[in-house]
């Protein structure tokens, strides 16, 4: 048996439809654009291809894009500035810091010098708690994609058995607020886990979010399960040639596709929900900004 293979980047296709002609219609009926401003501090490459996406697609949506490349010698201080003119800026609604900061930065006190409401990354502290006691926040986007890719193979996850394999503040913990929140039952699992085998092969529904190349085996996997993979782990390919690369999950794909019921692949999966759903939470967020109804399907 072979799982259906859960396309994440034509599924992000839809999002980012549905946010576009969500975007025409309030600038027809009402005037206004939605803005996102990212904030990139040094020169990591891969942040660098990251954040050129996002101001593209952004754009491509017909929202406004406001893109600040700082040197990595950035102070703490001119980054808080930032994001303070960024806070007052009207045209702004939507702000992001592209992880991982330099070093010298302290990331949980720039992140939470982001004003909540324009929090699109979902990581100030006010919206981690919102979310966890099921009011209504901005979610991150790696595990709101995730959630929109299992509503739309399940429908309702109500009563599922769902394990999180990590607990970043980026994507387990939410992912797991998520899941309980659509009354699966969730267990979050991690390096120190016992058993971690077992675990997994009690999931339903099993996300992997590790950041290790190729941790979990097809036998770690339930029959039927859907497997939702967040890793993106660059290892070597020299079957490529000297020196190339490819990009592989957390889980073993090709032992993993023999068990599953359904599974992302990596690239092409969850990967490029994370954008979508950023372009869905800036219009979310100018929405209830602004005071208008938010739009159908792109929230959690
Ligand atoms: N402030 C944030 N920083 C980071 C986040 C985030 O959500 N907010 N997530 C990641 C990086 N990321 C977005 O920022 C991101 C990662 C991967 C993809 C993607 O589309 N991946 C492709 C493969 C791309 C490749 O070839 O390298 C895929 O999986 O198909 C989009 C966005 C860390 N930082």
């Amino acid at each position: 048996m072979s799982a259906e293979i859960i396309d994440g980047k034509a599924f992000a296709a839809t999002i980012r439809g549905k946010v576009t002609e969500h975007v025409a219609r309030l600038h027809s009926e009402h005037g206004l654009t939605p803005g996102l401003a990212v904030v990139l501090v040094g020169e990591d490459p891969a942040s660098q291809v990251y954040v050129r996406n996002k101001g593209q697609q952004t754009e491509e949506s017909g929202m406004a894009s406001f893109e600040h490349r700082l040197p990595a010698e950035t102070s703490e201080a001119d980054l808080l500035a930032l994001i303070a003119r960024l806070n007052a800026a009207p045209a702004v609604h939507g702000i992001l810091v592209q992880l991982p900061l330099p070093d010298h930065i302290d990331s949980a006190k720039v992140l939470d010098a982001i004003d909540p409401a324009k929090d699109v990354d979902g990581f100030h502290i006010s919206n981690v708690g919102l979310l966890a006691t099921g009011q209504k926040a901005l979610v991150p986007c790696t595990p709101l994609g995730c959630l929109m890719l299992l509503r739309d193979r399940h429908g309702s996850l109500a009563g599922m058995d769902a394990v999180v394999v990590g607990r970043s503040n980026i994507v387990g913990k939410p992912m797991a607020q998520l899941l309980l929140r659509d009354s699966a039952t969730v267990t979050i699992a991690h390096s120190r886990t016992g058993d971690l085998a077992g675990v997994c092969r009690r999931a339903d529904i099993l996300v992997a979010a590790v950041g290790r190349p190729e941790m979990i085996p097809g036998d770690w996997i339930k029959p039927g399960a859907t497997v939702i993979d967040v890793g993106i782990n660059r290892i070597p390919a020299p079957e490529k040639g000297e020196g190339k690369s490819r990009l592989v999950g957390d889980v073993h794909f090709d032992s993993a596709v023999q068990v599953a019921g359904a599974i992302t692949p990596v690239p092409g999966g969850v990967g490029p929900m994370t954008i979508a759903c950023l372009l869905a939470n800036t219009l979310t967020a100018f929405c209830r900004a602004h005071g208008l109804a938010e739009p159908e399907g792109l929230t959690a």
